[in-house]
């Protein structure tokens, strides 16, 4: 078995477990890490009040450091309560030393301030709250707060427009390594938007505010999940978007336990479709609310990817219902051509081929459908596409991307790459069998999905075990020394683990 993330949480004891290390304990339980904590005082409260606040001796704050730090280094660690000023101090001391050593360690600041940033239930003295960015900002990636945290730590205020918000962040505090998500639970709006600040650029994760009384622990929940996807290795934008649906589905789950506010619940894995915040871009093309034609999905399956008319019937003549023409090569001659022919081989086999990057001709010449990566996605006519009729299939390469391109609405997903691939430079590592599972558990009954890259026959029973709609593959048909008969394989394959899943759900 693969060892579990270790994340260290540095923050308070909170009596009532709703939230604290309390509730930073049950997170990481909750998503397959170790959490280890680093104490830094100890509270005396419930769902209803903060009666006293302990803070530990600085000793006793770097006894717990240096003990753990003799044992093991943690993935991330996420930095909560500091309750007073020497503790700031001794905190950011130790960051120091650990981002001097290990860079490449995520560290996630919640600036707590009070509890359910409530004035009358204060958990840090004034003069730590003075201090807190100064010291703290030069060693933090991510900095948490909610607006209320936002507009008392930084005197900007959280009311502006974000461009305003980002030109003053970056104004007052320069371009660095820290990112600042802003957490928009407390706004009045209608949704509740976190907003992401990295340099000069701003997304939005949004979702539709919840109108729910167990809301305690919520910040604490947010920030400790997001250093357990950073603690996965999670690329940045996929971490937020897991931890806000994560959010999303621990409010829909809390549990009224005291006569205040009760505790959040603990979802699990992000898997429901529902949880993932809508994507607030820039970009206009990828906010577009459409909805593309569906496939059909029972005749999904194997998915050659080839670069010709020549492969295009050859594996169509093999029984594959679902193919992609892929030239690469711009100036390929008779490039119409090509298009027009494998149109309409798609249409005396039956089958659904997709054109690779030529929207423009794939439109032109009335094709079943279109396959377009994330930079494509960026400069196509999505919209005319969709009027044309024709199917939309998009690359994704994780949560963020996905949650994306959920507003346009595509046919189908495509996730990859899936493990190391010769065919084409990847920017990004193999994502491997288990984020692949997670991402069909997310997409299963809403869109179909392809699975891409580096995949061969060796691999295709584990791939398909996924329940993943499709399997895109290239060399493992156009390099094999039988191409048909590793065709007729592959396809038999497939209906054989269909067989098998049908007969599970049965
Ligand atoms: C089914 C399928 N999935 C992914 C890709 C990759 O598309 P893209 O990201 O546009 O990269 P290129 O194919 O353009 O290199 C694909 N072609 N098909
Ligand atoms: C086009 C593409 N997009 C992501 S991986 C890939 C290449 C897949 O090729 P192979 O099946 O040979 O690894």
């Amino acid at each position: 078995m693969s060892k579990p993330p270790v994340i260290w949480c540095v923050g308070g004891s909170d009596s009532s477990a709703h939230a604290g290390l309390q509730a930073d304990l049950r997170t990481g339980q909750d998503l397959g890490c170790h959490v280890q904590s680093i104490v830094t005082c100890v509270t005396a409260q419930n769902s209803k009040i903060v009666d006293s606040v302990e803070p530990v001796s600085v000793a006793m704050f770097d006894a717990q450091w240096h003990t753990l730090l003799d044992d093991v280094w943690p993935q991330a660690i996420k930095v909560s309560l500091l309750p007073n000023y020497e503790l700031v101090v001794a905190c950011s001391k130790w960051l120091a030393n650990i981002k001097q050593q290990r860079p490449e360690i995520s560290i996630v600041f919640d600036p707590v301030m009070a509890a359910s940033s409530e004035a009358g239930n204060r958990l840090q003295q004034s003069e730590a709250a003075t201090e807190l960015l100064t010291l703290m900002l030069p060693y933090v990636d991510y900095l948490t707060p909610n607006l209320l945290e936002f507009e008392a730590l930084t005197q900007i205020s959280a009311h502006q427009p974000v461009n305003q918000i980002a030109f003053q962040i970056t104004e007052k505090y320069g371009v660095n390594q820290v990112s600042w998500l802003l957490k928009g639970g407390h706004h009045e709006a209608a949704t509740a938007t976190d907003w992401w600040f990295k340099g000069e650029s701003v997304c939005g994760f949004s979702t539709d505010k919840l109108s729910v009384h167990n809301t305690r622990g919520t910040g604490c929940t947010l920030s400790t999940a997001l250093a357990c996807f950073l603690g996965y290795d999670y690329f940045a934008d996929d971490a937020i978007t897991m931890a806000k649906a994560y959010i999303t589905g621990a409010l829909k789950t809390g549990v009224q336990i005291g006569q205040g506010a009760g505790p959040l619940g603990r979802p699990g894995w992000p898997e429901k479709i529902e949880n993932l915040p809508n994507i607030v871009t820039a970009e206009s093309n990828l906010g577009q609310s459409l909805a593309f034609a569906e496939m059909n999905v029972d005749s999904m399956g194997l998915y050659p990817v080839v670069d010709s008319i020549y492969w295009l019937e050859r594996v169509l003549k093999q029984g594959v219902r679902i193919a992609q023409l892929r030239i690469k090569d711009a100036d390929s001659a008779q490039l119409d051509e090509q298009i027009q022919q494998a149109i309409l081989l798609g249409k005396t086999y039956q089958a659904q081929v997709f054109i690779n990057d030529y929207w423009e001709k794939a439109i032109e010449y009335g094709a079943y459908g279109v396959h377009l990566g994330q930079e494509d996605l960026l400069v196509a006519d999505l919209a005319r596409i969709q009027q044309a009729g024709l199917r939309l299939g998009v690359s994704t390469h994780g949560y963020f991307e996905i949650a994306r391109a959920l507003a346009f609405k595509p046919s189908y997903i495509a996730l990859g790459h899936i493990y190391p691939t010769q065919t084409k430079q990847m920017p990004s590592q193999p994502q491997g069998l288990k984020r692949l599972q997670h991402y069909v558990n997310l997409l299963k009954g809403h869109y179909p999905t392809v699975a891409i890259g580096g995949i061969n026959c060796e691999r295709f029973a584990a791939v398909t075990a996924t329940g993943v709609n499709s399997v895109a593959m290239v060399t493992a048909i156009t390099l094999a020394e039988s191409p048909e008969q590793v065709t007729r394989f592959l396809i038999e394959q497939f209906a054989q683990s269909k067989e098998v899943e049908n007969a599970n759900i049965s």
